[in-house]
């Protein structure tokens, strides 16, 4: 049978892109794409780019006081213009979008710059009502903000809407407390947003290791956001221009705008599925094996709307490796575990890789090696603000299983301290390796005795 395509990729996202590209300019495979949007997806467009770029600026009022503090007297973040910002953010987000259009055209891929669906195991229909067929199709398309489903909802902001404001709100409400409301708190905060943020429990960022989210839960009231725990707000209502917003505990507040930030769910709607055997999970997700391949042998599926670990890395990771094992002959598994991450939050951030405490504790024993400090940097300027650093040990074999540091750059630390552990290093290796002085990262190689050990017979010191 003869196919238009040997691949068609719908989604022109971080693993739709890698998985094309690879395909067409490595191995000469003809490929198309399908993009209803922009080119690049949510972490050009939407996400890890914008946001990160947000979190720069938000940084000038904490930057100042620290300057304060060594000596320039009158140093002030001043004034922050939003719309030159969003001018600046525009063309660069432009920038990106066509870099990685002409990027995957340049490969070799066609790109229809249109929403696709599934007409049946080899054939994809396109927005216009054209059909293409291939010999494989990789699902793409991510995942969706969640709504919380109360009355008023409509009224509510999802993340995507941060980047497109003609101007920032005044005070503003975020509801969740992961990856996205933390460091969209920190954002609005920095950038002189009045910042309530409405978290059902008792501290931030569920499924970090426990002492890291009660230092980022403190961090966030620190820096002046109105972080209230325990509270989920039952509904919204438009109330003189602003938003009333109703909690389950009875109180309510009004707010010029509403964030949810409260997960996200694979992209699977109106997809063509029905006309497939492709299997979702529970949730929606497309449940594929090690190989990415669906119940359908010829459907595979890359990315957030897998929802296995869902970061760009892995993302482009899984794009790549899929590409390699079908068009290359070269049969590549993603390995999901570890997967280092970092929460950008300021003035310290969060980088982790591995089990938390409880998790490692859970499995067996384990030897803890933490130490919270006080960086020289800030204390000079007299701040108060903690960093930790913690690493978990398997006292048995002396690997190193995990690594929690909560401290200023503490994304770039997790990642260069992710390469020995990904590669199975011993705490000896650790200590071997002479400290770079003074930074803070040292610690992470001067740490001779543990603050815990945990485990069968063990005792906590
Ligand atoms: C606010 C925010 C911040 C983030 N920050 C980070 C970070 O700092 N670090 C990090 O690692 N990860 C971050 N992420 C997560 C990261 O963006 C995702 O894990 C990553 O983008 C997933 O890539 P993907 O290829 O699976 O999907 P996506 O990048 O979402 O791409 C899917 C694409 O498919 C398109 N599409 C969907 N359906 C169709 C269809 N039927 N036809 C045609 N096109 C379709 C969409 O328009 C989209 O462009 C962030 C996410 C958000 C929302
Ligand atoms: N720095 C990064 O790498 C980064 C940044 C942003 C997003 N991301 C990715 O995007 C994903 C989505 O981010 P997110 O922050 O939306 O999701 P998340 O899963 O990190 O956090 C969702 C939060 O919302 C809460 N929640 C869920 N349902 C709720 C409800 N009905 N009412 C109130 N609260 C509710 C949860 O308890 C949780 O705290 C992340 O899991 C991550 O994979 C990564």
């Amino acid at each position: 049978m003869s196919f238009d395509y040997d691949l068609f990729v719908i989604g022109g996202g971080s693993g739709g892109v890698r998985a094309a590209r690879i395909a067409a300019g490595e191995y000469g495979a003809r490929v198309g794409l399908a993009e209803e949007s922009r080119m690049g997806g949510t972490c050009v467009i939407r996400g890890c780019v914008p946001k990160k770029l947000m979190v720069f600026a938000a940084s000038a009022p904490l930057m100042a006081a620290e300057m304060r503090g060594y000596g320039w007297c009158d140093a002030d973040s001043g004034h922050f213009d939003w719309t030159l910002f969003r001018e600046k953010l525009d063309a660069e987000l432009r920038r990106l979008e066509l870099a990685y259009t002409a990027n995957a055209e340049r490969a070799g891929v066609e790109i229809h710059h249109q929403r696709a669906r599934l007409a049946d195991h080899h054939t994809v229909e396109l927005a216009d009502g054209t059909r293409k067929t291939a010999r494989h199709i990789l699902i793409a398309v991510g995942g969706r903000p969640s709504r919380l489903g109360i009355p008023g909802d409509e009224l509510a902001l999802i993340s995507d809407d941060l980047f497109l404001l003609d101007r920032l709100p005044r005070r503003a409400l975020l509801v969740g407390g992961g990856f996205i409301a933390c460091e969209f708190a920190t954002i609005l905060d920095g950038l002189g947003v009045q910042t309530v943020m409405a978290y059902r429990g008792d501290a931030v960022l569920r499924g970090f290791d426990r002492e890291m989210r009660e230092m980022a839960t403190q961090q966030l009231l620190d820096i002046g956001v109105d972080l209230r725990l325990g509270l989920t707000p039952k509904a919204l209502e438009r109330r003189d221009g602003r938003i009333l917003a109703r909690f389950d505990d009875g109180s309510e507040d009004q707010f010029d705008a509403v964030f949810l930030a409260i997960g996200r769910a694979p992209y699977t709607a109106d997809l063509g599925l029905e006309n497939t055997a492709v299997r979702l999970r529970p949730n929606g997700a497309i449940e594929v094996d090690d190989w990415s391949q669906s119940a359908v042998p010829s459907i595979f599926a890359v990315g957030d709307v897998t929802d296995r670990v869902n970061l760009t890395p892995v993302a482009i990771r899984e794009g790549h490796s899929f590409a390699d094992t079908i068009f290359g002959a070269r049969p590549r598994k993603v390995s999901h575990d570890p997967v280092a991450s970092a929460v950008y939050l300021r003035p310290h951030e969060l980088g982790s890789i591995g089990p938390t405490e409880d998790e490692a504790r859970a499995a067996g024993a384990v030897d803890v090696y933490s130490t919270v400090f006080r960086p020289m940097r800030s204390m000079f300027a007299g701040s108060d603000a903690r960093t930790a650093m913690k690493l978990l040990v398997d006292p048995a074999s002396d690997r190193v299983l995990g690594c929690h540091i909560f401290g200023p750059e503490a994304g770039e630390m997790i990642q260069l301290a992710a390469i020995p552990i990904t590669m199975g290093a011993t705490k000896a290796q650790f200590d071997a390796t002479m400290a770079v002085h003074p930074t803070a990262a040292e610690e992470l190689v001067t740490m001779r005795h543990p603050a815990r050990r945990h485990g069968a017979g063990a005792t906590e010191t």
